[in-house]
């Protein structure tokens, strides 16, 4: 093996050694999601997209490297998600999916990844025909830990066997070991992989499988030390959450093994998105070479550990944050970590990122619609490493190695501090003056939905949709030629408007009784509005991965959150100025405002989300006044901001509710008020959704076959529901008898009106194609239960 690039430099400057647990991977100008689409479409082949995956992965460790990185990972790099990798290597593949043992093909692949196109034949279990890899569903998908990432879930069957079905990570390596980069593997580890996947089998405990899985884990781990890995990164995130002694057994066991397996193999088992806390002893008690702490999240965990950490473990100091987005205070941090130099050696501390950089932009250099001010208080991903290597630097050769660098950092964090853009008096004012009674309807339920029922006179199963239809390539294309300026105002306002009246026209053609503009002038939910208040600055290239191809650009929260002017309602009274059925109006609530975004960290969460929801009663005053009668506040983001730990759920449930409440309360009570959530177990939240006391909740259900339903009818939800009756995730369009069968095990549970008939999700993914005879056939589902109902 060549080791020519870490020989390339003599005399590098010491430096205490630095890491990434994992870095972005779709490219710094979304190269993966075009090469993705590419191929999903027909348009590239197989070479093509593999081509363009291993030059992103060259590209990363090229980087790194250039930024004096010492643990440089490999792996970390997906064509869709690492979940589904590590489901894919150990041959966790479901017997529907056609895999017959030996190497998954790229189409098996995709087919977990998205599901296949085709007809679906009734099977009791999973809704497809066996021996046909046509009509698949896809794989649940639901979020990582409290991230805007999504993972796919691992579907595991009483009796599971596991076998090393894909060499991925072993290639990787010596990818990247042929180019001369020795990496540090990383894979998700077998407790944290169990603990994520889900069983068909009813009361069936997932880490059952341990004993059969951990043998194609030490396999893994033998061939990479066999090829001259010397360390490997095993995440396991779950160590930040509440674990139960089994599981906490089971992780002793698991890394037990390891190091009898592979004695010469060095472990850095990483926690990161939250505190070990009551994990600490296990974790501290493993066989592992190194362990990695979360410092920008849990940073007080540090003193606890120091006191029990054995004298020759190795800690990875996660103190670069990978969740957002602010320039470091490098001096603060030093302040910190210097001591632990001090006290342990520097040759048992890595310096390090909080967690995978997967959950920030690539590179602030592309940014240039920043002014020089904020561009001067951030950090990406390419900045990120570049702060992790002064801190190497100083660590090992004292601060005035560094001085400049360190001066800057802490000058730029002093300006953010000081800087009269982040505070607006007038928002301070109004949010003291909130009194109770602005976070309450001045009706209860009962009642209003009496005035709804007269004011909006809808049949039973009333139809809708979430929101947007499909963005097409024109729709983007003009988007983005008016960016650009080749597209006037007048031109993309006239696009826009012929865009949403067709798709007004065609939904009253079609026989929805609820219909929705379609959300064409949006680029993205949270991003659209984002650009509209004070207080929020956005990117032109900070895109970070939320699924698969698909990406978001969280705009940045930097200072104190205000409307200037109204927002959504043009679009909306011009879509409701088509039709005479209710035209729904639609706001992205204030916790997704605030959890999709960046956000600042001089003040509390809390109080950010107060004021963002201050804006937006603003905003539904005024579509109210403006003749709107059902209003649509999206809240998709709510359960993921859940904190990990139960201890602090509470909490956060109170202020997420109350600012909703804060939004949606100033309307009379014939105003019909809807939420909508996705990827959501709703078990955890299920009270806290019952006080936002929305008219109408509209919730993602289908791949899960109504499962996620359990919730509302345990708890008796006395608002109405609309559970989610096409998976808008699929290119698959559902039958009508398909529809039929999910809304009539919605109805064995709950009352029959009570119940809306829609998709999942918004349609902006879909094609036109799929959803025109998806929604025909919905329509046509929700009238065959009204007759069903009726006789
Ligand atoms: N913020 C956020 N988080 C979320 C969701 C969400 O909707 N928003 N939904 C869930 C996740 N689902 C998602 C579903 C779809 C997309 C999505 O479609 N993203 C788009 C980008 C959305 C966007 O900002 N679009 C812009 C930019 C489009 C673009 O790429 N333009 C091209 C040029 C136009 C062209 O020729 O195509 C360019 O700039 O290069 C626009 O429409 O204007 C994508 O990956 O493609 C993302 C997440 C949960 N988390
Ligand atoms: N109104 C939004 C839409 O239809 C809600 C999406 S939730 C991720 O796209
Ligand atoms: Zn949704």
């Amino acid at each position: 093996m060549s080791l020519s690039h870490t020989s390339s430099s003599p005399n590098p400057p010491p430096s205490v050694p630095t890491a990434t647990l994992g870095v972005p991977r779709i490219g710094p100008r979304r190269e993966l999601k075009t090469a993705l689409e590419a191929f999903w479409s027909g348009k590239i082949g197989q070479e093509a997209l593999l081509e363009t995956a291993a030059g992103l992965r060259v590209a990363n460790w090229a980087r790194q490297h250039a930024a004096g990185i010492a643990h440089i990972p490999s792996n970390d790099f997906s064509l869709y998600d690492q979940v589904l990798d590590t489901a894919v290597t150990v041959g966790a593949i479901p017997a529907a999916y056609g895999w017959k043992g030996g190497p998954v093909s790229l189409e098996t692949y995709f087919a977990l990844a998205r599901g296949t196109e085709g007809d679906v034949e009734a099977c009791a279990v999973h809704g497809h025909a066996h021996g046909s890899t046509s009509g698949l569903p896809a794989l649940e998908m639901t979020k990582w830990f409290d991230t805007n990432y999504h993972y796919l879930v691992p579907e595991f069957s009483r009796g599971q066997e596991f076998a090393l079905a894909s060499t991925k990570i072993i290639d990787e390596f010596r990818e990247a070991a042929a180019l001369g980069y020795r990496t540090r593997p990383v894979l998700i580890g077998p407790v944290t992989f169990l603990k994520l996947g889900k069983s068909r089998d009813e009361a069936f405990d997932t880490l059952s499988l341990l004993p059969g899985l951990l043998p194609v884990y030490t396999e893994i781990l033998r061939r990479l030390a066999a090829h001259g890995a010397d360390w490997v990164q095993i995440d396991e995130p779950v160590l930040s959450l509440d674990l139960d002694d089994a599981t906490r057994a089971a992780i002793a066991s698991a890394y037990g093994m390891f190091a009898r397996a592979v004695p010469g193999l060095k472990i850095q088992l990483t926690s990161y998105f939250g505190a070990l806390g009551d994990n600490r002893a296990t974790a501290l008690s493993l066989p592992v070479a190194g362990l990695h702490l979360d410092l920008a999240r849990a940073p007080g965990q540090l003193d606890a550990v120091l006191a029990e950490a054995p004298a020759g473990l190795v800690l990875s100091l996660g103190v670069i944050d990978g969740r957002n987005v602010w320039r470091a205070n490098l001096p603060a941090i030093l302040d910190r970590i210097e001591p632990v130099a001090a006290r342990r050696g520097t040759d048992h501390l890595i310096v390090s990122a909080s967690c995978s950089l997967l959950h920030v932009p690539y590179d602030l250099t592309l940014e240039t619609g920043l002014d020089a001010e904020l561009k001067g208080w951030l950090a990406f991903a390419a900045q990120k490493l570049d702060e992790l290597s002064i801190l190497g630097r100083a660590l090992a050769q004292g601060r005035d190695a560094v001085k400049d660098e360190l001066a800057a950092s802490a000058a730029a964090a002093q300006t953010r501090a000081a800087s009269a853009r982040i505070h607006n008096p007038a928002v301070a004012t109004r949010l003291a003056a909130v009194k109770p009674e602005d976070t309450r309807r001045a009706h209860p339920f009962s009642e209003r939905r009496e005035a709804q029922r007269e004011a909006l006179n809808l049949p039973r199963f009333p139809t809708t949709t979430i929101g947007s239809f499909p963005q097409t390539s024109e729709v983007r294309k003009a988007r983005a030629a008016h960016t650009r300026g080749e597209l006037d105002n007048a031109g993309y306002d006239a696009f826009l408007r012929k865009e949403t009246a067709d798709t007004v026209r065609w939904q009253d053609e079609i026989g929805l009784d609820v219909i929705v503009h379609g959300e064409f002038e949006r680029n993205d939910m949270v991003q659209y509005f984002g650009e509209l208040l004070d207080g929020y600055a956005f990117t032109r290239n900070g895109w970070v991965q939320s699924y698969g191809s698909r990406c978001v650009r969280p705009p940045v929260i930097f200072g104190d959150v205000s409307r200037p002017q109204p927002m959504s309602v043009e679009w909306i009274a011009y879509a409701q100025s088509l039709t005479d059925k209710p035209v729904k109006g639609m706001l992205t609530g204030p916790v997704t405002m605030l959890q999709w975004s960046f956000v600042r960290d001089d003040i509390l969460r809390a109080d950010v989300c107060r004021q963002i929801a201050l804006a937006l009663r603003d905003e539904v005053a005024d579509l109210e006044a403006a003749g709107i009668r059902v209003i649509q506040i999206d809240e998709p983001a709510i359960r993921e901001g859940l904190p990990l730990r139960k201890a602090d759920w509470k909490h956060y449930l109170d202020w997420a509710v109350e600012s909703f409440r804060l939004t949606s309360s100033g309307v009379r009570d014939e105003t019909q008020i809807h939420t909508h959530m996705c990827y959501s177990e709703f078990n955890d939240i299920i009270d806290a959704i019952g006080a936002m006391d929305a008219d109408v909740i509209s919730i993602e259900t289908s791949r899960s076959k109504m499962e996620l339903l359990d919730a509302f009818i345990t708890y008796r939800y006395p608002n109405e529901i609309g559970p989610g009756v096409y998976d808008i995730h699929s290119p698959r369009v559902p039958s009508v008898a398909e529809m039929v069968e999910l809304l009539e095990k919605a109805c064995q549970r709950l009352a029959a009106d009570q119940i809306w008939v829609n998709p999942d999700c918004g349609l902006k993914t879909r094609k036109w194609e799929e959803v025109r005879p998806a929604l025909i056939n919905l329509v046509a589902a929700a009238r065959i239960l009204r007759e069903e109902a009726a006789g």
